[in-house]
């Protein structure tokens, strides 16, 4: 004999019916199928019997669709010629339980007596027409009157069963019969004073496993709706996967913690008689599903088999010095709980007995801080115990598995991954089983936690980086080619899985939390809503997704002002824009203390020398103690360019214009050609060699005319200096009769620091400096003699983007 429990999604319409009567015909008879309401109806009930109960007439439309949906069952699938009976059996039944609604809406009363009558219609009524469809189809079928089989006490809405009674009428009931498919409706019981009554949450799946341990059956199946028991909710998280075998003990903690595929209850009847619990998926009954035996499952070396989560949490907070060291206190306050039924969901107190924390579902939290304020009256009264306080909006999260108790420092990751991510924990929680730990947080966190300890303990090769971009011009353009073609290479090579979730321009922004195609993001972006950077941080905000990186592709000042913002968000900054880091110290500073506090790294390697490894080096250089006395340079890879190609035959202009469409210059040429890009890189090498410097402390000695430094606009400059081309002709041939170079070089030395022009001797190591490179001299205590030099190309798109990709990267592998 078999037993299979087809849950209510299982059997929500014709159709759906029709496959469970697949599966159970492809078994080998007999078999017992136990089944749930329609899907949806239990709900239904529910809410009818309380708006009845309201005395709300709507109660009456709820009804209207309960009636409907089954008599649509009876005309879909009992041949025309076979319907007439069942129609009016159904029809009698829908009267009985409109009348029930009838007398719950004049009394304007609803007991749990009568609630228990009204939610048992949805298997009676299942189970029946299930029942009905085989005999139609020439079946031998019995359907089972489960009042008879299962007796339990008068406890309504969660009756406890009679086992002894229940297994001898278990026993002397299929001894007796002869089918080959019972159908027993799941979740509905009898006292033995003969009322009906319910079996609670998951009731259909405790009737199943009722029936089989009373059997002694070597297996239960469940269907439902999902392949199986999974590591994680796969709502919540997409690379969840089912655990194909998991003991009863993890099955139940996984359950009691939220996993909705089953309910604790349902193994209890089977656990002492090792019987196997199979759950299936009605809709790909070839997948495999998971097993739930008494096996202990050593296959791998996770200690986790699964996270599971239970939202809708109230933590109720009870403390005061009145409650140390006193006896009773603990007892008062969950006996309180207990007799008016509220279901304590996890409970932890911290050892010095100052305080008792526990969670409870958030419907009953407004009751439960009622009653607790009046049995501690006094105390509270007397300034002993502080009134109980609530936090709502909150949910549990758990890993469960059978193996933690042999692991060290699972916790500890728990914790870690958690706070790396922003998610801050009300309350901590370890089973004396040591089978699970949980922690209590806010609901909004709930998806990023979910998948964070996913990716932690169970994907821990690749870690996810969720990538935010503002600006897609020269740069940030660059930027996502290079991220389109590194993708795989990433992933297969460096396990890091880098997603561009939202990107904006001076004008729009999109996002698309899957992940947005790169390889025509400019038509998704087109489409995005109207930019403000308020909204692109909500939005981040709102997402909370895990290993978050807010990635700046703008030389916005409003853009670097925001940072601060993301990194006490816990997201990570990284930048190729020099503002945030050469504006007032006193920012820079705060952006670098944020960085610690908040566990959120803040790199921008680009804001001098484009790709070239010198801030890093600089920061490994003091790290490590040695100290910078003097810096020499050529920071600007434009003003290299323009003068290594300027040589007073083609207009200076042009040949700034020339730099810019390559990509060397700022989005504002001025901006290098004034010497403030340059000052900018200098001040940011100062400050990371430890000095508190400003920007005015640093001299520059500008090589342009008056007129161009006054330009306000783009087009104005280009005309000032068409206008003063003579003034730079002049500065070319200055040099050329000193056989001399121009460049533009910053240097530190002794507390003095400075930019300019300058004409640069063949003897010197920056005469032969090519193209738009860059070099950078360090002379530190350990490098006296001879400087330590950096030296290659300082600008360009491609080179930046490379280097902002780098300072990605490191974020990846620092969580690898
Ligand atoms: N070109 C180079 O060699 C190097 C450039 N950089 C830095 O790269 C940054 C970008 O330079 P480019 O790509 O050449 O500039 P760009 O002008 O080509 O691109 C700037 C992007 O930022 C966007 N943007 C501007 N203001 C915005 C705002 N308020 N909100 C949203 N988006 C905004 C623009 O729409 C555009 O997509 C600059 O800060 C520059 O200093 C750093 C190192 C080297
Ligand atoms: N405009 C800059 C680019 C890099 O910061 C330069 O010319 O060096």
């Amino acid at each position: 004999m078999k037993i299979v429990k087809f849950g209510g999604s299982s059997v929500a319409n014709a159709a759906n019916i029709l496959r469970c009567i697949n599966i159970v015909k492809n078994k080998k008879s007999p078999v017992i199928v136990v089944v749930s309401a329609l899907g949806g109806v239990t709900d239904l009930l529910q809410l009818a019997a309380n708006q009845a109960s309201k005395k709300e007439e709507a109660y009456h439309e709820n009804y209207e669709v309960i009636a409907h949906r089954h008599l649509d069952i009876v005309r879909e699938l009992i041949p025309v010629n076979q319907q007439a009976g069942i129609l009016s059996n159904v029809l009698r039944k829908l009267n009985e339980l409109e009348t029930l609604l009838q007398g719950v809406f004049y009394l304007g009363e609803l007991s749990l007596q009568t609630k228990d009558v009204i939610l048992s219609f949805g298997e009676r009524l299942s189970s029946f027409l299930i029942g009905e469809v085989l005999i139609a189809q020439g079946e031998n079928c019995c359907s089972v009157n489960c009042r008879e089989l299962i007796k339990t006490n008068n406890r309504f809405g969660k009756a406890a069963v009679n086992f002894d009674v229940t297994n001898t009428i278990i026993r002397q009931y299929f001894a007796k019969n002869n089918c080959d498919y019972y159908i027993v409706p799941g979740f509905v019981a009898e006292s033995e004073d003969k009322f009906i009554t319910t079996l609670g949450r998951g009731g259909s799946d405790y009737t199943a496993a009722i029936i089989a341990a009373a059997l002694d059956l070597e297996e239960v199946e469940i269907w439902t709706d999902v392949s199986g028991i999974y590591t994680a909710n796969p709502k919540m998280v997409k690379q969840a996967q089912v655990i194909e075998n998991i003991n009863f003990q993890e099955a139940m903690e996984l359950s009691h913690f939220g996993a909705k595929v089953l309910y604790p209850s349902a193994l209890e009847p089977i656990l002492p008689k090792n019987i196997t619990m199979l759950i299936k998926n009605t809709f790909d009954p070839e997948a495999k599903g998971s097993v739930v035996s008494n096996k202990a499952h050593n296959e791998g070396c996770n200690p986790i088999r699964g996270i599971s989560n239970i939202d809708k949490i109230a933590l109720l907070t009870l403390e005061g010095l009145g409650m140390v060291g006193v006896v009773g206190i603990a007892r008062r306050l969950f006996e309180v709980l207990s007799h008016n039924e509220i279901n304590v969901i996890f409970i932890t107190q911290a050892s010095s007995e100052h305080s008792i924390c526990f969670a409870i579902s958030e419907g009953e939290a407004v009751k439960a801080e009622r009653l607790i304020n009046e049995v501690f009256q006094f105390e509270i009264q007397q300034g002993k115990v502080k009134p109980i306080a609530v936090e709502f909006d909150l949910s549990i999260v758990a890993i469960v598995g059978d193996k933690i108790k042999g692991h060290q420092g699972l916790s500890g990751k728990m914790l870690s991954v958690l706070g790396r991510n922003n998610v801050n924990i009300c309350a901590i929680a370890q089973g004396a089983s040591e089978r699970n730990i949980s922690v209590v947080i806010s609901h909004k966190d709930v998806k990023k936690a979910l998948n964070t300890l996913h990716e932690a303990f169970f994907e821990e090769a690749v870690v996810q980086l969720n990538l935010f971009v503002m600006g897609v011009g020269n740069v940030g353009g660059k930027f996502l080619e290079q991220i389109e073609h590194q993708y795989a290479y990433l992933k297969n090579n460096l396990k890091i899985n880098v997603r561009v979730v939202g990107m904006a321009n001076s004008k729009k922004m999109f996002f698309n939390e899957e992940g947005i195609d790169l390889t025509d993001y400019k038509d998704d972006l087109a489409s995005g809503v109207p930019v403000s950077q308020e909204a692109f941080l909500e939005q981040i905000k709102v997402l909370n997704m895990r290993n978050s990186v807010f990635v700046d592709n703008t030389a916005n000042t409003e853009v670097a002002m925001t940072y601060a913002s993301y990194l006490r968000n816990s997201i990570a900054v990284v930048t190729c824009n020099k503002v945030a880091c050469s504006s007032d110290y006193a920012y820079y500073k705060l952006l670098r203390d944020l960085s610690r506090k908040y566990n959120a790294p803040f790199l921008y390697e680009t804001n001098v020398g484009a790709g070239l490894p010198i801030i890093d080096t600089l920061k490994n250089l003091v790290a490590s103690g040695d100290r910078v006395k003097e810096i020499q340079a050529v920071l600007s890879g434009s003003l290299n360019f323009i003068f290594n190609n300027f040589d007073g035959k083609l207009p200076f202009d042009q040949i700034v214009h020339q730099a810019q469409v390559e990509g060397y210059t700022e989005p504002n040429p001025k901006i290098d050609l004034s010497g403030i890009d340059v000052l900018r890189k200098l001040l940011i090498l100062m400050r990371e060699s430890g000095y508190v410097v400003e920007e005015k402390d640093i001299a520059v000695d500008s090589f342009l005319p008056e007129a161009c430094l006054k330009a306000e606009t783009v087009e104005e400059f280009y005309q000032s200096m068409k206008d003063n081309a003579a003034h730079f002709e002049a500065l070319y041939n200055k040099a050329q009769e000193q056989e001399a170079r121009l460049k533009f070089v910053a240097t530190y030395k002794d507390g003095s620091a400075k930019v300019g022009l300058q004409f640069i001797g063949k003897e010197h190591p920056f005469y032969n400096l090519e193209g738009k490179d860059n070099i950078v001299l360090f002379f530190t205590d350990r490098y006296q003699e001879q400087p330590l030099l950096i030296k290659g190309a300082g600008a360009g798109a491609a080179v930046t983007a490379s280097g902002i990709f780098a300072d990605v990267i490191r974020i990846g592998n620092k969580l690898n």
